[in-house]
């Protein structure tokens, strides 16, 4: 196999490290910026990191690059008491249009959807593919009195917008979006922030679809000294006294 120093598009499928190390060989010339070996390898790394961190179909984040922003934010809010909520999002009735009108137009719905929360969110916010049908998208600094309305915005934008999968043919699809605050002053989990979030889609799922529910957020009553904890290299004298947790209840959709 041999591929050209000058060549634009690196198919990673044919890449060798062997052949893209002879690359810089035969060039001779392997300083920054300096050569088309540079370029070519430079190329590589970028399309590797790009596969590694996006969903191929959708182009958004996927899981794993979505789990880093999740621990990020989970850290920030540990430290600071900031607000950030979770919205999880699922189409409703998915199997159906694939059913109805193929794997290909489900596939052109996924990504208008993907196209049309990409327009919803802040610059700030994390938006990925979660799975199959399901989005998400981490909001930091949300304040609980505006996050059922950016939920709501989400799910009317959605709903109101046609969705061509034929040129012939547009359909309109609805969402249910469930959401979770992350604990201020407290050390959780990527894994339980999620499930919080999962629980509430399942309740608007439960709830007939095309809706939202949010977690309300959790009313901390960390004292300054539990808070100190947090920092502090000695363990808290009662373990339980840093990681209070407030019980939670749903916030309905009208
Ligand atoms: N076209 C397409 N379909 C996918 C993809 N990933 C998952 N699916 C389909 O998504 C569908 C999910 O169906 P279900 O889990 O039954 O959910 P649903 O029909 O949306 O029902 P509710 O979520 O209960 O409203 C399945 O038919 C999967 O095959 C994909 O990348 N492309």
């Amino acid at each position: 196999m041999s591929l050209q120093a000058t060549t634009d598009f690196v198919d990673l499928r044919a890449l060798r490290l062997d052949t893209a190390r002879s690359l810089l060989e035969q060039s001779g010339d392997d300083g920054p910026g300096c050569g088309n070996a540079t370029d070519y390898l430079q190329g590589v790394i970028d399309g590797l990191c790009n596969l590694s961190q996006h969903d191929p179909l959708t182009g958004l984040a996927n899981r794993r690059t979505f789990r880093a922003a999740l621990e990020r934010e989970l850290d920030r809010v540990a430290r600071s008491g900031e607000s950030a909520l979770l919205l999880m999002l699922d189409i409703d009735h998915f199997k159906a249009i694939n059913d109805t009108h193929g794997h290909t137009a489900g596939d052109a719905v996924l990504q208008a959807l993907a196209h049309t929360l990409a327009n919803c969110v802040r610059p700030m916010d994390t938006l990925a593919r979660y799975g199959g049908e399901e989005f998400a998208v981490v909001m930091p600094a949300c304040q609980a009195a505006f996050a059922f309305a950016a939920a709501e915005r989400i799910r009317c934008t959605v709903a109101d917008l046609p969705v061509r999968v034929s040129p012939s043919l547009e359909i309109r699809i609805t969402v249910s979006i469930g959401g979770a605050f992350a604990q201020p002053w407290v050390r959780s989990t990527t894994s339980l922030w999620s499930e919080r979030a999962d629980q509430q889609l399942y309740a608007a799922k439960d709830a007939g679809r095309d809706c939202v529910r949010i977690e309300l957020p959790p009313d901390s009553t960390v004292t300054a000294e539990e808070k100190s904890f947090l920092f502090s290299h000695f363990a808290p004298p009662d373990t339980h006294a840093a990681n209070v947790a407030a019980p939670h209840a749903p916030h309905s959709a009208p």
